[in-house]
């Protein structure tokens, strides 16, 4: 009888009635979140107390580290970042919620979408914590000393051909000008490929392979903030559709290629599995031979295809962008701090008689600046610059002294963190100084400052690649600087630095500018090699 009625009303009475609905609703709503919610007491911008979509908007523009930073210096260390989220800026909550395995927390929804496109979750977005477990179980042979040992010829091998690129072709400064984003997302990319499967993609020297390599930032960038969306479990059963290649464009439909690139890979290796049982195949020491067919002794679960094709296609991404992006920082850095390239240079060239000698060892152990260089370019360029989200689950969480509820979504930003006065002095200065221990640095300094210092994550979720990371970069360091001198190019002297024109937060011309993209977007350095002199 009802529907009868309502079927005689005008439409426009209809839309009118609909729309005063969704008034009242909305209303309602923004008055609860405001006022009512268990999160109504933190201080935070209005708008993001209302909605998530600020948030989404920011992962969008690439600038969240940006806007952490700023509303932590206006709102305090702990600020409501959506209606449902918050942000913690102090060493206690970043431990609190990254360091134990026991803390009340666990990997948040935005993880369900981002790599989800390839079959299955990966060790890097499977948010069940006894899952996670046995994944990263089944991954730590491929991370052990032994494989590492195994595995650096590759890395070498791959460092000393990006080298031979860029080898200059006079005494003098070389007329080419190479921009380091575009060179080491290469170089990063054909490491991972050697390193994960065993292949040389030779991306640094020929074009072949290059889309693939350029496709990994892209797609993490589209991926970043798709899988914020509000909806975005409506999204997930499209990722692999054509309708998400046409919305997504060319780094969905590369990033597609190399998921099929990973699954052919996975399927050739179960396939070279089954004829090296009956003896036919060589000793292989890639990543992926490591866990096709491997098992969880502890549990029994065994990886299916569905989700060797996703840690495959983790591993390569998870391993190559952020050292990609590390290594533009790093040289960034120091080709804008000349003293502090100096001295590193003098250091790896008084430590080696020939560039033969530099792996892993107490020789590479000895270049202490190196390595503080490294450690400064981290701490102001972390590669996942804003939050790794994390939800709390049931029966809720302290952090600093606040009970949170089950649901509330808490994270700390590397990038806010790792600028915060209270543990770095002059935070927005490059000094590798501060990682170093002398008449001004005490052991205490630096113990605090490693504190709040988190590059890769910490505990369980931590990276588990870190060492091999280090490894690569303190080798292409040594490698590069042993080999050549380097200069910003001088008619491309600014690129990657920030501007006075730029947003607020981006004005310092020192420092090198992230697109936060769960990785980071970046430009530069422009540099010209010199033959060591
Ligand atoms: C400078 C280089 C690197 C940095 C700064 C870095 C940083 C990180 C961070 C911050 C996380 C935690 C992400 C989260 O909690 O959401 C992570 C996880 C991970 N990283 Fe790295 N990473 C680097 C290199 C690598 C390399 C070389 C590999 C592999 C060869 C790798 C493999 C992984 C994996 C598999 C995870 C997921 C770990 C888990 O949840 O169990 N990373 N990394």
């Amino acid at each position: 009888m009802a529907l009868l009625k309502l079927q005689m009303l005008p439409v426009s009475q209809v839309l009118l009635g609909g729309f005063l609905a969704l008034i009242c609703y909305l209303s309602v709503l923004s008055i609860y979140r405001i006022f009512l919610h268990p999160l109504a007491k933190y201080p935070g911008p209005i708008q993001y107390k209302l909605s998530e979509w600020p948030l989404l908007w920011q992962a969008y523009k690439g600038n969240r580290h940006i806007r952490h930073v700023r509303d932590h210096g206006k709102y305090g260390s702990i600020v409501r970042i959506a209606p449902n989220a918050l942000s913690f800026n102090t060493a206690s909550a970043l431990n609190a919620i990254y360091g134990p395995r026991s803390a009340n927390v666990k990997k948040g929804e935005w993880y369900k979408t981002f790599d989800v496109a390839a079959g299955s979750y990966s060790s890097f977005t499977e948010t069940d914590k006894d899952i996670h477990a046995a994944k990263r179980r089944v991954l730590s042979p491929a991370f052990s000393v032994e494989s590492q040992k195994l595995n650096e010829p590759v890395i070498i091998d791959m460092i000393e051909r990006f080298c031979d690129t860029i080898k200059p072709t006079t005494d003098d400064w070389d007329s080419t000008s190479w921009n380091i984003t575009d060179v080491a997302t290469h170089l990063g990319f054909d490491i991972m490929g050697g390193l994960v499967l065993g292949c040389d993609f030779c991306s640094v020297q020929e074009e072949t392979n290059r889309h693939l390599a350029d496709s990994v930032l892209p797609a993490s960038k589209f991926l970043y903030w798709v899988s914020y969306l509000p909806m975005a479990v409506l999204i997930r059963p499209l990722l692999r559709t054509k309708l998400f290649e046409i919305l997504g464009g060319k780094p969905v439909v590369d990033n597609n290629r190399l998921i099929d690139y990973a699954s052919r890979q996975v399927q050739l290796r179960s396939q070279d599995r089954k004829h090296s049982e009956h003896g036919s195949i060589p000793d292989r020491f890639d990543y992926l031979s490591r866990i096709v067919g491997a098992q969880d002794k502890k549990t029994g679960w065994r990886p299916t295809q569905a989700d060797l094709n996703t840690e495959t296609l983790n591993l390569i991404n998870a391993g190559a962008d952020p050292y990609s992006g590390s290594l533009a920082a790093l040289i960034f850095y120091l080709v804008h701090n000349i003293g502090c390239l100096q001295k590193a240079t003098v250091e790896v060239r008084t430590a080696f008689a020939s560039s033969n000698e530099i792996y892993s060892g107490s020789k590479l152990n000895s270049c202490v600046y190196l390595y503080a260089c490294i450690e400064e370019s981290l701490r102001r360029a972390a590669p996942v610059p804003s939050h790794m989200p994390r939800v709390v689950m049931s029966g809720g969480m302290e952090i600093d002294g606040h009970l949170l509820p089950e649901g509330t979504v808490v994270g700390v930003s590397a990038y806010s963190i790792h600028h915060s006065p209270t543990h770095f002095s002059d935070p927005w200065s490059f000094k590798p100084e501060r990682w170093m221990e002398s008449d001004v640095v005490t052991p205490e300094d630096i113990s605090h400052a490693r504190t709040a210092f988190n590059p890769f994550s910490l505990g369980t979720r931590g990276c588990i690649g870190k060492s091999v990371a280090y490894l690569q970069l303190k080798l292409t360091l040594a490698h590069v600087i042993y080999r050549y001198d380097l200069r910003v190019a001088p008619e491309d002297p600014k690129r990657g630095c920030g501007e006075s024109s730029m947003e607020q937060g981006r004005e310092r011309e020192d420092e090198f500018q992230l697109w936060d993209s769960f990785g980071f977007g970046r430009d530069g350095p422009v540099v010209q090699f010199r033959k060591a002199q």
